[in-house]
This record gives C-alpha cells, sequence and structure tokens, in this order.
C-alpha cells in the first residue's frame, strides 16, 4: 500500500502545478475531495500574495465553505453563467483521460461545473492512473423514490452489456446511506473493468431514476499527476484544449 505521506506530496505537487493555470479575472471552478481541497489551499495562498481577481463557482457544500474561509470570492454558477477553467480530482483517469470521479457523492455537481467550463484540468496523484477505468466502483447518483426499482434497471442494463452478476451496492456511512448534496442517493457499481465506457454512460443515463453516473466521457483535457518527489507528469488531450 503506498505511504499515504507519499501520497499527501503527490497531492501538493498536482496542486501547485494546477494554480499556475490560474489567471487573474478568470471564472473559476472548484472540485471536491482531497486533492481540490489542497488546490484550494493553494489557490488562496497565491490570490492573496498576488491580490488577484477570482470569482469561484463550487462543485460541494463543503468546498465551497472551504474557499469562503480562506477568502475566495464564491458565487452561484448561474450567476457566473460560463467558467474559464475547472480543476478538481478524480478517483480514476485513463490514457484518454475518461474519468471515474464520485467518489466523495459529488459527481453531479461536479459534471454540471465542468460541462459548464472552457477547460477541465484533473489533479491526482499516480495511483489513480489506470490503463482501464472500473476498478474503482462506479458511483451512480439515483433519486430516492423507487431507488431498489431503479436499482433493477441498472442490473439490466449491466446484464446487456455482458457484465451480469455486477453488484451495485448502495453507499452507506455509520449503517446509514450517504446522501448527496442534492438529497439524493449513490449506488456503487463494481465493475472491476469497463470496456465500453461509453455503452455502459449510455445505457445509465436512459433509466428515469438516475440522476448521473460518474463516468467523465470527453471532459478532461488536462490532468496533472503528481510525484511524491515534487515534479509532475502533465497527460494531454490535444483535441479538447
Ligand atoms: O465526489 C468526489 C470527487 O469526484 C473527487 O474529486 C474524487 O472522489 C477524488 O477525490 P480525492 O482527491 O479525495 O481522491
Amino acid at each position: 500500500m503506498t505511504d499515504p505521506a507519499t501520497i499527501d506530496l503527490s497531492k501538493d505537487a498536482a496542486a501547485r502545478a494546477a494554480v499556475q493555470l490560474v489567471e487573474n479575472g478568470m471564472k473559476l471552478g472548484l472540485g471536491t475531495g482531497s486533492t481540490a481541497k489542497v488546490f484550494v489551499d493553494r489557490l488562496a495562498e497565491r490570490v492573496h500574495a498576488e491580490g488577484m481577481d477570482l470569482r469561484c463557482a463550487s462543485t460541494s457544500k463543503a468546498t465551497a465553505d472551504q474557499a469562503r474561509e480562506l477568502g475566495l470570492v464564491v458565487m452561484e454558477l448561474d450567476d457566473l453563467g460560463w467558467l474559464d477553467l475547472t480543476i478538481d480530482g478524480a478517483d480514476e483517469v485513463d490514457p484518454d483521460l475518461n474519468l471515474i470521479k464520485g467518489g466523495g457523492a459529488a459527481h453531479l455537481r461536479e459534471k454540471i461545473v465542468a460541462t459548464a467550463s472552457d477547460r477541465m484540468v484533473v489533479v491526482a496523484d499516480q495511483g489513480k492512473v489506470v490503463d482501464c477505468l472500473g476498478k474503482f466502483k462506479l458511483p451512480v447518483e439515483v433519486i430516492p423514490f423507487g431507488w431498489q426499482s431503479t436499482r433493477t434497471h441498472i442490473e439490466r442494463v449491466l446484464e446487456e452489456l455482458g457484465m451480469a452478476e455486477r453488484p451495485a451496492i448502495l453507499r452507506e456511512r455509520d449503517g446509514k446511506p450517504v446522501l448527496t448534496d442534492e438529497s439524493n442517493l449513490i449506488l456503487d457499481l463494481a465493475l472491476e473493468q469497463i470496456h465500453d465506457a461509453r455503452a455502459l454512460a449510455r445505457g445509465l443515463s436512459s433509466i428515469a431514476g438516475v440522476v448521473e453516473h460518474g463516468l467523465f466521457l470527453n471532459i478532461c483535457s488536462l490532468a496533472i499527476i503528481g510525484c511524491p518527489d515534487g515534479s509532475v507528469v502533465e497527460l494531454r488531450r490535444e483535441d479538447l484544449e
């Protein structure tokens, strides 16, 4: 298992590199999770040191609280309109920069913010880079009404795609269902390998009770991968830049 201290150094390296992409006057989307949290810390340091003028939209209540506490300007996405750049973490990043997100149950707002931006950049440590998506359980946000029927539909979609017998597990914490910022539930799909992410995304999106799944396809244009020695590796999708 990777040493947590090593992971922290990696996240910091990625966050510091991502902060350099921010320009004065930008409208910026802020992600959610432990890596995005480090990014917001480093961002606030630069904003105060250089007197930058930024307006931010947040992907979660937690990040909005953190950013405001650090003195950043956080506004509603709809008051900002289109954003210049969104920086967020990810649970998995594949060679085409397709992602799994939602380990922190924030992928619905994260996808809305990322797709309302000129550019989405991911910050992550090396442990997030995979050849094939799916080892990380795919989060699917579903509305509480009839969620077990929704789960049955999800299982049918998986069966049609040759992924029968893959459990959809209700996410719980302290014996209670986890609720998202929109008061919905999360089903985590244990898939192991997703060979046709596009077909899976289409199938999940066609189900009435599914609000959003954690597959981010063709959304991220750059992934900044932090290394424990403080260096970073950049993975790019030129066609999305
Ligand atoms: O819902 C949470 C988000 O998608 C996070 O960006 C993702 O889970 C990565 O989080 P972390 O940086 O803590 O690994």
